[in-house]
Order: C-alpha cells, then structure tokens, then sequence
C-alpha cells in the first residue's frame, strides 16, 4: 500500500529543511506527498526572513487535495501562528489519519519560525497523534526546566502522553556527551528506550527531525505501528546523515 501522506510545512527553497525536505524522505519511504506550504522562508547564511501563507489558499489546497483521495497521514512541520493551524485543522475535519506534529518553533540556528505556544500545541493531543518533541521543545511544552537526562525523558514523554497524545517520542540527540545517545518513545502505557551512536553531522545536513517525522508519517500512514514506524523513521535519518540522501 502507498500512503498518502499530507506534509504541512515551511517551504526552505533550497531543501535542506521543511517542505522540501519532507517530501524526499517520504518518497523514499515509498509514499506519495501531497505537499502544502505553510510559510515561505528564506534561511541563508546571513538572510532570514518568514511569511506566513494565506489561510484561504491553505484552506483550498488541503481541500482540494481531499477531493483526489483519502490522507493516510498528516505531518505537521512550522506552523507559523494561529490562523494557520486552525483553517488547517477546520480543512482536516473528519479525515481519517495519523498525526505526526514536530513542534518546531526555531530553526536548529536559533530564528523564530512560528508564534504557536505550548497551548496550541497541546491543544492537538489526540489518540491518533504521535508528537516528537526535541529534550528542549518537550520540556518548553510542559513548561519545565531543562531536561538533561535519558530519565527525564522518559518522564517527559510519559507527562506528554498523560496529555492526551497518542504517542511520544522524545529525540535525545542534544543529551550531553557522556549520556549517550537515546530517544525515548512512550506510547499505550509503555515506554521504549531506543540507543543510538552519536554520528558526525556536515553542516549542510539539516532538517533531521524534519525527515524524522515524515518518515514516520510515511510508516504510520501505510499501518505500520508506533513502535516499528519510529525505528523505521530512525534508520532513515542515519542513512541521511551518512549519506546526504534520502
Ligand atoms: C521551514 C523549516 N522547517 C523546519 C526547520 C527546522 O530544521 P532545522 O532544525 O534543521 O533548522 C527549518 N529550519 N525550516
């Protein structure tokens, strides 16, 4: 079965991130995008700037993509404020899909990308919604300090689950050295510990936790479980970083 897999994301022209970025990984994966910018960024070495898309042209395009067939799945990258997630969300209604939500509000870089705040956010929670937290935007959504540990993690997926999502996964790649390298998914009561080693990352290679999600978006989108999607997703993201492909 091919998935059809909704990418609602920031379009980075040159696809090292965002819109661009998602749609490779879920070709890979052997899916079909249908691909909806959110925002146009333009992220360069010294230029930045977002402008958030019209939420009637974001409206029509999820609706009209709805007419060609079902959406298996649904991946939501930047969402740049508001307006934007509730026409999307409105245009959603009904369709019978999993989420995957990368809360990303900043590039890797540090620039503001989005206005949603841990509300809105939260606000998505579903049983069919798999949200993929970094350790610093897990802990932003639960408005805690810092988490610096493979336990606090786990405790931060098992609170966000407590939330209502369906499943969690807490990406451990900025632990500190020394705590080696493990993200942590907590889904149907349980809690898994996936290790890793640490990989070497070329500078260009950005958008990791955006492959991430719509990998999994791809996985889950085609029956996959939770569990299985995650590791596929993952092994994905390492065949990038090794290599610069999808
Ligand atoms: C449009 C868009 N989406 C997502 C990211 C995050 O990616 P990264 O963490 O590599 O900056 C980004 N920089 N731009």
């Amino acid at each position: 079965m091919r998935p059809r897999v909704l990418l609602l994301a920031g379009l980075e022209p040159t696809g090292r991130a965002g819109l661009l970025a998602d749609v490779a990984a879920v070709r890979a994966r052997g899916g079909d995008a249908v691909a909806v910018p959110t925002a146009q960024t333009a992220q360069g070495s010294h230029t930045f700037a977002v402008v958030p898309a019209s939420p009637r042209m974001l409206a029509a395009q999820v609706t009209a993509a709805r007419e060609w067939g079902p959406l298996h799945a649904v991946k939501w990258g930047v969402v740049p404020g508001p307006s934007q997630l509730s026409t999307a969300r409105a245009a959603l209604k009904d369709a019978d899909a999993w989420w995957v939500v990368d809360p990303v509000v900043r590039s890797s870089r540090g620039q503001v990308l989005s206005r949603l705040t841990p509300r809105h956010y939260l606000a998505l929670a579903g049983p069919r919604v798999l949200v993929t937290p970094n350790l610093e935007e897990a802990a932003w959504l639960l408005g805690q300090p810092a988490l610096g540990t493979v336990e606090d993690a786990q405790e931060a997926a098992e609170a966000l689950c407590q939330r209502g999502f369906g499943a969690v996964l807490v990406k451990g790649g900025h632990l500190p050295e020394g705590q080696g390298l493990a993200d942590v998914l907590a889904f149907a009561g349980r809690t898994v510990v996936m290790r890793g080693r640490r990989l070497k990352r070329p500078p260009e290679r950005r958008g990791t936790g955006c492959r991430l999600a719509s990998a999994l978006a791809a996985e889950l989108g085609r029956g996959t479980g939770p569990e299985a999607a995650v590791r596929a997703a993952r092994e994905h993201v390492t065949g990038y970083l090794r290599t610069g492909r999808d």
